[in-house]
């Protein structure tokens, strides 16, 4: 099948190449320069000139601390950008897979949140990627929004290499305790994607909506970077295991506030046939990788 996607440098850009490598699919990935989503026109004339048979959205505004500072370009990306796509794939009457996040939620609750959950984000990033999972439910029925949380890989930035990084410049490092969530590897979030590219090939059809889709083992950011610094020792990529102190999140100043508990309820995925990412053997094979 054919299949367009766009922000083919990003963490999940990458990884579904990588996915997409022993495949017969054909792949036409995009990158920020080459469709730059927020341009109408653009995302018109590219996706007509493809004709894929599905779309799938890997672009977004991800710097969750800069967006408190710079919201309209936040919005234009994860909303505008978001809409032009969702009109387009109307126009040609395919599918679109998008990807939003558990910091939709406010992160008030004691339990994991499901589908019916009301969502209410505190930071801007989350504001505008509820603002596009919105615009796509109002233009459109064949689509899947799947909410992903903790995404890290081998590629990009993300908390495992930032982790990994810090404990080979410093002695001591102080991570957040008081929030908790699911990490999610990129690589797995991909292979779900095209599970469901795959599906769609083969009945024409999905059961179209929005489903979370993480790791199924909750930890909280001190947790992770404690699995994160045992491994990469013993991976040889941290010589001196450094000192890792629990601090609160008043502790570590940020722009935007995070949620703090954002574990989402995983059951619905089994209606289209998805597994959880199984975090903690995935972060063995990110860690084999930046060794290499
Ligand atoms: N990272 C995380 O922890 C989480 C991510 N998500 C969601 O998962 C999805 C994938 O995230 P991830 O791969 O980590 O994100 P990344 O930040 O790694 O990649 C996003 C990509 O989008 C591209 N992009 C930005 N603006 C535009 C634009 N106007 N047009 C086209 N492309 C653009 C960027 O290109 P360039 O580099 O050139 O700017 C970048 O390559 C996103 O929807 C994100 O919101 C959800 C939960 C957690
Ligand atoms: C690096 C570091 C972070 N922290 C804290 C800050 C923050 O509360 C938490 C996570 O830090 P980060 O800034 O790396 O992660 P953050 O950018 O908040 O990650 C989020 O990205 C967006 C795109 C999402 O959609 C979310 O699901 C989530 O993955 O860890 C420490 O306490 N100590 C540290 O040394």
């Amino acid at each position: 099948m054919r299949i367009l996607l766009t922000g083919k440098n990003g963490q999940l850009g990458r990884c579904f190449q990588d996915t997409l490598l022993n495949c017969q699919h054909e792949l036409f990935a995009f990158s920020s320069t080459e469709l730059d989503i927020t341009q109408r026109d653009k995302v018109f004339e590219i996706t007509r000139r493809i004709t894929p048979d599905i779309i799938v959205n890997a672009a977004a505004y991800t710097a969750v601390d800069k967006a408190e500072s710079e919201p309209d370009k936040a919005f234009l990306v994860n909303c505008t950008g978001v809409k032009f796509l969702s009109e387009a794939a109307s126009d040609l009457g395919v599918p679109l897979i998008h990807i939003s996040t558990d910091y939709v939620f406010d992160g008030e609750a004691v339990e994991p949140y499901t589908l019916n959950n009301t969502t209410d984000p505190k930071s801007i990033y989350g504001k505008t990627k509820l603002s596009g999972e919105k615009v796509i439910r109002s233009m459109m029925t064949d689509h899947i929004i799947l909410r992903t949380s903790w995404v890290f890989s081998e590629y990009g930035n993300n908390f495992v290499k930032s982790i990994v990084r810090l404990g080979t410049e410093r002695n001591e490092l102080s991570v957040v305790a008081d929030q908790y969530g699911c990490p999610t590897y990129a690589g797995d979030l991909a292979e779900a994607i095209l599970n469901l590219c795959e599906q769609y090939e083969k009945n024409g059809r999905l059961e179209w909506g929005t489903y979370h889709y993480s790791g199924d083992n909750p930890t909280s950011w001190h947790g992770f970077a404690r699995a994160i610094l045992v491994k990469a020792n013993r991976f040889q990529l941290i010589v001196n295991f450094p000192k890792l102190n629990v601090i609160g999140s008043e502790q570590y100043k940020v722009a935007a506030e995070r949620p703090r508990y954002s574990v989402m309820d995983l059951s619905a995925i089994s209606r289209i046939n998805l597994m959880p990412s199984n975090w903690c053997k995935a972060l063995d094979k990110v860690l084999i990788k930046l060794n290499e």
